[in-house]
């Protein structure tokens, strides 16, 4: 989740491109078909503080009509800044273990000292409006939706070191010292669930913002545009859904060959004038042992 310097800037509910109470297939949301479901949600992972929060931020920003930030509900106490309903739906424990107990909820855990949870109805509401669901949930949560009928993709955003991790987590300011000790003492267990083969469709170090965004702009073109319709049986999509869907690939494929394409050029430029100076001064070095 962002710091709490950014959060109050960063997670302001948009705009809607579209006509209220309409999908951006331009359907009615309360008449959503099922085919929307067929967008993979992404659930993102990783240890407090190592940054999924300001990977999907900068996925929002970008892409804000495709996709949606899952609304989690839980009992930790609200940080300056945050919003209600917009960050996570802040909840009392007897209330939402009411909740849990009438299963409202599509997976829960304890994590950090806390309940934190995904309520079906916080899913439904970013399918229902055609946009691909981004979960941002501990390990344990991401077991349990994988149980779940929910075709995710599931990516874990690793730190570069625990030293770095614990750096931006104190650096966030957040926490006191008693919390972070224990999501530093958590991020290890975090971190062992990488070593299952085949659980993360992709795990993507956090070296530099840059490179992972694209990694992960790489991981939703590839799984979540990139693969061919598999219906089960199910009635086939509309034809106003297939071409959103084609545009939306052509898009994030797009998106990803110029992300390619802009670090091809940044190390052209880094490396360029380099190689230009080391020219100039062997051309010169040469001429002058020429004239000698
Ligand atoms: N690649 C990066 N390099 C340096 N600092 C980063 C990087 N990514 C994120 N940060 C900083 O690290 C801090 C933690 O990031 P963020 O809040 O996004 O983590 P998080 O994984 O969402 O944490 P939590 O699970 O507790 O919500 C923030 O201050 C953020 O600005
Ligand atoms: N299992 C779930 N984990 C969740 C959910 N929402 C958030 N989280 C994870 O909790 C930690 C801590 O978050 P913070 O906002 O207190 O820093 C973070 O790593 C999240 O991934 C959820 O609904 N279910």
């Amino acid at each position: 989740m962002p710091s709490d310097d950014d959060a109050a800037t960063k997670k302001k509910p948009r705009k809607s491109l579209y006509p209220p109470g309409k999908n951006r297939w331009g359907m009615p949301i309360d008449k959503a078909p099922r085919e929307y479901e067929k967008l993979r949600p992404l659930v993102i992972c990783g240890p407090s503080g190592v940054g999924k929060g300001t990977l999907i931020d900068k996925l929002m920003e970008d892409f804000p009509e495709r996709f949606g930030f899952s609304v989690s509900h839980t009992t930790r106490k609200p940080r300056p800044g945050e919003v209600d309903g917009v960050h996570y739906n802040f909840v009392e424990k007897a209330a939402m273990e009411k909740d849990i107990a009438e299963g409202k909820f599509l997976e829960h855990a304890r994590v950090h000292d806390n309940i934190y949870g995904t309520s079906f109805a916080a899913v439904d509401a970013v399918s229902n409006a055609g946009r691909v669901c981004v979960l941002d949930i501990d390990v344990q949560g991401a077991e349990l939706v994988k149980k779940s009928d929910l075709d995710a993709v599931y990516v874990f955003i690793a730190p570069p070191s625990m030293a770095e991790l614990e750096r931006r987590l104190r650096g966030r300011g957040t926490e006191k010292e008693e919390a972070i000790k224990t999501r530093l003492a958590n991020a290890g267990k975090e971190m062992e669930k990488t070593k299952e083969d085949g659980f993360f469709n992709r795990v993507i170090v956090n070296d530099t913002i840059h490179t992972s965004y694209c990694s992960l702009k790489a991981v939703i073109a590839g799984e979540i545009y990139g693969r061919p319709w598999e219906w089960d049986g199910d009635a086939a999509p509309s034809a106003a859904y297939k071409k959103r869907f084609y545009e939306d690939r052509v898009l994030f494929w797009l998106s990803d060959f110029f992300s390619v394409m802009k670090d091809v050029v940044n190390i052209a430029c880094d490396v360029g004038p380099v190689l230009l100076a080391g020219a100039v001064g062997a051309a010169a070095a040469f001429r002058y042992m020429d004239k000698n």
